[in-house]
């Protein structure tokens, strides 16, 4: 192809882990196509990228690569966790907007490379759209969330209108949520995305609704789930939408194309450095008898939350692999001291890592068992290696992926809005060994459909297929 005409695809993640992670496998897959990729990281996230992962060694094996960073209006020293992530949403908008004009239109003028032929945004960073249309490039969404999430996250100025939302958190919690099409008898109050629990004035209430107002105006949509899991929403989502293109598993996808996945700058998504030393711990133990334990990148727990959540599991008497990140505790509180018991068992029978190779201890056969904050990415590779999974969502899309879990896709069981050593230990006992029966047949199954899905012919390897060919003849007409 000239070299004018190569696709120049711009990617641009909300500044967020787990947002970067699944947009730069979608980068990968991309410019294992042979197309130009322009990923536009935050200088924060860049400077912890460049700490994981050697940049000009990825340059060498993928040419077409180019990072490129922009501020997101903190300062580099502060932690993006807790209150602080909600400014770093409202600067997207005062901050990072106008420096992104100034990149898409520096790079209109390169003479290095060719020209952006399209933008692909995250659904949460819709001020993209607004440059886009200003400029002429065409521009495709990508919310990382799944299609339940997103589809509910856009009803919540309909649930407004209806009175469902706001409602005060000690009221009926189980009450019936009715007016999202397609969801009629899935959803209660307590399902609703954590956003829904805020005052209606709350900015971040407004930040949500107008990001996903704004979604519609791209004519096509990208989504990291499959057909087979979520087919009635995707249906639902493609009426605002000429287009829709369901790709994920996306880490599956691209592990279908990029064999060494350590080569991949993917695997360095989450950007945090891991501890594999506790795969050699799982090498020890017996077949599925591990229950993993990991609330993703920006859910902090309170130092009481941790001890609950440490004796539920200590009583559960099942060995456990626990990721406790260094800024785990809101604030950085000390533990102090810790009971002789905790300690004991953690020292004969857990594992704790401050970051795991995921992916990796997921597709391990000693784990049986994964209990998440039910984030997405975590949410999908846990259904594509068949672990069932204990749900303690807390923001966001988190509450839905809990309730299409137990509910919906029965792969696991949640325990939204507890926090009890006793629950704790109840449900990790159910979910290993006494009510394993009921949900081992169904996330065995789903788990078949999601791997067919990325294998030659099936649903997300032939809309992959789809979305290369649409992009590049986008290239050949702009
Ligand atoms: O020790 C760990 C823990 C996590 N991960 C990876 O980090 C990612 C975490 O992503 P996710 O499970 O989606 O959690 P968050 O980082 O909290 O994700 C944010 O972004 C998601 C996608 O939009 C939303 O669904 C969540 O609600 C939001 O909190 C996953 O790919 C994990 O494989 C690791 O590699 N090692
Ligand atoms: C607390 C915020 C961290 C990120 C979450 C999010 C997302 O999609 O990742 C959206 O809304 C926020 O409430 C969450």
């Amino acid at each position: 192809m000239e070299k004018d005409k190569v696709p120049h695809v711009v990617i641009l993640p909300l500044p967020l882990s787990g947002h970067v992670k699944p947009m730069l496998t979608l980068a990968e897959l991309l410019c294992d196509a042979g197309f130009l990729i322009t990923f536009v990281n935050s200088d924060y996230n860049h400077d912890r990228l460049e700490r994981v992962m050697d940049i000009p060694a990825f340059y060498n094996r993928s040419p077409g690569f180019r990072f490129v960073s922009i501020s997101d209006g903190l300062p580099l020293d502060e932690p993006r966790l807790g209150p602080i992530i909600f400014q770093l949403f409202f600067n997207t908008r005062t901050v990072s907007k106008p420096l992104f004009r100034e990149l898409l239109i520096s790079l209109r003028q390169s003479t290095k490379r060719s020209p952006p032929t399209c933008i692909i945004a995250d659904g949460l960073m819709c001020f993209a759209i607004d440059v886009a249309e200003e400029l002429g490039v065409p521009i495709i969404t990508f919310p990382t969330h799944g299609s339940h999430g997103m589809w509910t996250i856009m009803h919540t100025s309909n649930l407004i209108e209806e009175g469902e939302v706001p409602f005060q958190e000690e009221s009926d919690m189980d009450k019936p949520i009715t007016s999202i099409p397609g969801m009629e008898s899935l959803l209660r109050r307590r399902d609703l995305p954590g956003n829904c629990r805020l005052e209606v004035e709350n900015p971040l209430m407004e930040f949500i609704i107008s990001e996903a107002s704004a979604m519609k105006r791209a004519s096509t949509l990208i989504l990291n789930t499959f057909e087979e899991l979520e087919a009635p929403i995707i249906v639902q989502l493609g009426s605002f939408f000429d287009k829709v293109y369901t790709i994920g598993p996306l880490h599956a996808l691209l592990k279908t194309r990029i064999k060494d996945s350590s080569q991949s700058v993917s695997s360095c998504g989450s950007l945090r450095k891991e501890d594999s030393s506790c795969m050699e711990w799982l090498n020890s133990q017996p077949l599925k008898s591990v229950i993993y334990v990991s609330f993703g990148s920006v859910i902090e727990l309170s130092r009481d939350q941790l001890i609950e959540f440490w004796h539920g599991l200590v009583n559960s008497r099942k060995p456990f692999l626990w990721v406790v990140t260094q800024d785990l505790v809101e604030g950085n509180e000390e533990l102090g001291q810790i009971s002789e018991e905790l300690e004991q068992w953690t020292k004969e029978k857990g594992y704790m890592v401050s970051w795991a190779p995921q992916e990796e201890v997921l597709a391990h056969p000693s784990v049986g068992g994964f209990l998440t904050h039910s984030g997405w990415n975590s949410t999908l590779e846990s259904i594509f290696e068949g672990v069932p999974m204990i749900c303690w969502p807390q923001v966001a899309d988190q509450q839905v992926n809990g309730r299409c879990v137990s509910k919906l896709w029965r792969v696991g069981f949640d325990m939204k809005d507890t926090c009890d050593r006793f629950i704790i230990e109840k449900m990790v006992r159910d979910l290993m060994e006494d009510k394993r029966e009921e949900i081992i047949r169904s996330t065995n199954e789903i788990a078949r459909m999601a791997r067919g899905s990325v294998k030659e012919n099936g649903s997300s390897h032939c809309n992959l297929e789809r979305l290369i060919e649409d992009l590049r003849l986008m290239s050949l007409t702009n």
